[in-house]
């Protein structure tokens, strides 16, 4: 065994698993990789899967630093077994095995940059990510976070075409923080409970191609069309508060390992057979002229069973779906392009 690989294996009892209202037993065997695990999202994204009962296997991944995030997650008592992996030799089994596969690897923005800054490094960094899990785990459920994502999703795909491996079933742009974020500023306003909220985010993952649909917005609010306006903005540069709060120090961290671990969950739930399990994510798609969309998808045992359609729209979001349309587009050509001619 390579020296820093960390294995540490839970010491939570059956029963004091069964206190907490779950059973290692009814839920089947399921490996979740991190990769990029050290970094600010990894850490808080390595906890939370940790603690997620459905994880049988947890195995962190990055370039320095996950023998001491294993270490640490390892001591928390839940079901999983820990392992971290540093550097590219011990990536394949880091991989191997793995059911969900999930991606923040990669540089975040500072204030000032938009989201395709990062396309130069970052698109680097999933292409040879991708060439891996190709090799070692490719019927495993990607869940791509690293930025942008409107680019990297399409970089992942063409990969694993390359490979021969390629099941578009099975690979997912992580937008669940667009969907938290409607879901907070919609609650705020409306003074409603934001457990009870519920709003498709369509489309991409950035700036305007982020568009949220707040005329289905459940439960009903009475908003002025300025309300919506200033609704979808703030929901469109959520990710620029955080950026510019943190004044040079990253991007979301927290509130992204938070909607990770609400993506991981539902992707792992889908493959265990659970019904009626829909999130909305970037996936490939038919439902518009462009190759990959975000909308509302069922999972199911194989990745996606459904890609579900836009529903009615109010104008003011059909608007704002045309004028997403020539960006995204962009965004998916260059990622295409990034990874067919390298
Ligand atoms: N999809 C979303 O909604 C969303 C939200 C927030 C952030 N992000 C993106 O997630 C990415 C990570 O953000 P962060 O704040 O965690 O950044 P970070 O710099 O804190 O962490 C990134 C980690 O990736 C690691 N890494 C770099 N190259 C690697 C490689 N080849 N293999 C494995 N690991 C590697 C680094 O060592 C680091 O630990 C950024 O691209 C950011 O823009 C996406
Ligand atoms: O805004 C960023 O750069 C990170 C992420 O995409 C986000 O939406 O928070």
């Amino acid at each position: 065994m390579l020296r820093s690989v960390l294995r540490r294996s839970s010491t939570a009892s059956a029963s004091s698993l069964l206190r907490r209202g779950y059973s290692s037993e009814s839920h089947p065997e399921r490996k979740v990789a991190v990769l990029g695990a050290a970094g600010g999202i990894g850490q808080p994204l390595a906890l939370l899967m940790k603690l997620n009962p459905l994880v049988s296997n947890l195995a962190l991944y990055d370039i320095a630093g996950t023998p001491g995030v294993a270490t640490d997650v390892s001591h928390v008592n839940t079901r999983s077994e820990v392992a971290g992996y540093m550097g590219e030799e011990q990536l394949g089994q880091a991989l191997e095995g793995s059911d969900v596969v999930i991606i923040p690897a990669g540089v975040p923005r500072k204030p000032g940059m938009t989201r395709d800054d990062l396309f130069n490094i970052n698109a680097g960094i999933v292409k040879s990510l991708c060439t891996a899990i190709a090799k070692y785990c490719p019927n495993a459920l990607v869940n791509m976070i690293s930025n942008p994502v409107n680019s990297t999703v399409p970089i992942a795909a063409e990969v694993f075409k390359k490979a021969g491996t390629y099941d578009e079933k099975k690979l997912f742009g992580v937008t669940t923080l667009d969907v938290v974020r409607a879901k907070t500023f919609f609650a705020g306003k409306a003074k409603v409970s934001v457990a009870d909220v519920n709003i498709p985010v369509v489309g991409g993952h950035a700036g305007i191609t982020i568009l949220p649909l707040f005329s289905q917005a459940t439960p009903k609010a009475n908003f002025s069309d300025e309300d919506i306006q200033a609704l979808t903005k703030r929901t469109q540069d959520g990710g620029t508060e955080v950026v510019e709060a943190k004044a040079g120090k990253g991007s979301a961290t927290l509130s992204m390992a938070y909607a990770g671990a609400i993506f991981a969950d539902a992707c792992l739930k889908g493959l265990n057979g659970v019904p009626d399990v829909i999130e909305c994510s970037f996936v490939q798609s038919s439902i518009t002229e462009l190759s990959f969309f975000a909308s509302k998808v069922k999972l199911g045992k194989n990745g996606v069973e459904e890609v579900l359609g836009l529903g009615p729209l109010s104008d003011y979001e059909k608007q704002g779906l045309e004028a997403l349309m020539p960006e995204l587009k962009s965004s998916i050509e260059k990622g295409i392009e990034f990874a067919n001619k390298s």
